[in-house]
């Protein structure tokens, strides 16, 4: 049992016994997982039109009710940015670590690289940023192929309508304010308790309720590594810092 916070640099034999002793491993990702993707996280700044714009004031239901052709057109240009880059090493790894290892996998992230890249049974416990649904009866809703090939990306763009009720389209992620989806939250909570190591990648482990995620694991005996090339608010939470990133890291695991 490690009581010292340990900050490693590299993979030791004792991390790579620790993670072989494991019954049951979860993988908790933030943006950080698909920086090296190039995908920018919710910590660097934005760019283009959304510049002036802290993302957290984009993300909002008070946003998209005020302007919901700017926050639109803000998603639309992350799909196109998603849709334009590849998973990196560490998705891959991952991937490759869940065909030979029952691994779960709990995101914070809204991209679909991990499923990209082969993984499966991925809970996106902020929702997933190409599915969209109304917001005024919440019925899901199918891109036309006009939708999906808009010109205007960059620019704000009109939501399309509900095809049931008229009402606007959204695009199908958890918005700040808004509570998680029952289920996807209820999965975490179930993967957190009933795991024995939790790989802690990529987050700043500043928001809540999802950060918890760690917590609850530790709550019932569970070890947590983080790989992360800074320190987070799960530092001290944490037995194993990895001050590295996930594509640089994940890898070596593997292999
Ligand atoms: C920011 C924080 C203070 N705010 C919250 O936590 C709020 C609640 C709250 C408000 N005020 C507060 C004050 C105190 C505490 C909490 C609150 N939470 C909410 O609003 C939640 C909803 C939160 C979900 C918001 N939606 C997202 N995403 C979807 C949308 C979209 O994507 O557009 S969150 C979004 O930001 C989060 C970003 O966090 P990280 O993933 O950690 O990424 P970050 O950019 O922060 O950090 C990146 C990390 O990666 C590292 N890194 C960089 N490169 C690499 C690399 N290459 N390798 C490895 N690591 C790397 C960096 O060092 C860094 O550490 C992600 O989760 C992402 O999904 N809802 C809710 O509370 O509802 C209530 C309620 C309850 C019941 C009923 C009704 C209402
Ligand atoms: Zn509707």
């Amino acid at each position: 049992m490690f009581y010292l916070i340990e900050r490693v640099y590299m993979i030791n034999d004792e991390l790579m016994n620790t993670i072989g002793q494991a019954r049951r491993i979860l993988i908790f990702s933030g943006a950080g997982m698909s920086a090296e993707s190039g995908v920018p996280t919710f910590r660097d700044e934005l760019t283009g039109l959304w510049e002036q714009y802290d993302p957290m004031d984009l993300a909002t239901p008070e946003a998209f009710e005020r302007d919901p052709a700017l926050v639109w057109g803000w998603y639309m240009w992350r799909r196109q940015q998603v849709a334009a880059v590849e998973p990196n090493a560490g998705h891959r790894a991952i991937a490759a670590w869940q065909r030979i290892y029952p691994l779960r996998i709990v995101t914070q992230n809204v991209d679909d690289l991990h499923e990209r890249a082969g993984s499966y049974g991925v809970v996106h416990v902020h929702g997933e940023l190409f599915a969209s649904h109304c917001y005024r009866c919440r019925a899901p809703h199918k891109p036309t192929a006009l939708e999906e090939t808009s010109e205007q990306i960059g620019q704000p763009i009109d939501p399309p309508h509900c095809k049931l009720c008229g009402g606007l389209v959204r695009p199908s992620v958890v918005w700040f304010g808004e509570a998680l989806d029952e289920a996807s939250l209820r999965a975490a909570i179930y993967e957190a308790e009933n795991s024995d190591l939790v790989l802690a990648i990529g987050t700043s482990g500043l928001v809540q309720p999802a950060a918890l995620v760690p917590q609850w694991a530790k709550d019932q005996g569970a070890q947590v590594i983080q790989i992360n090339p800074n320190p987070t608010a799960l530092d001290e939470l944490c037995d194993i810092n990895i001050r590295s990133t996930a594509a640089h890291v994940l890898p070596q695991i593997v292999e």
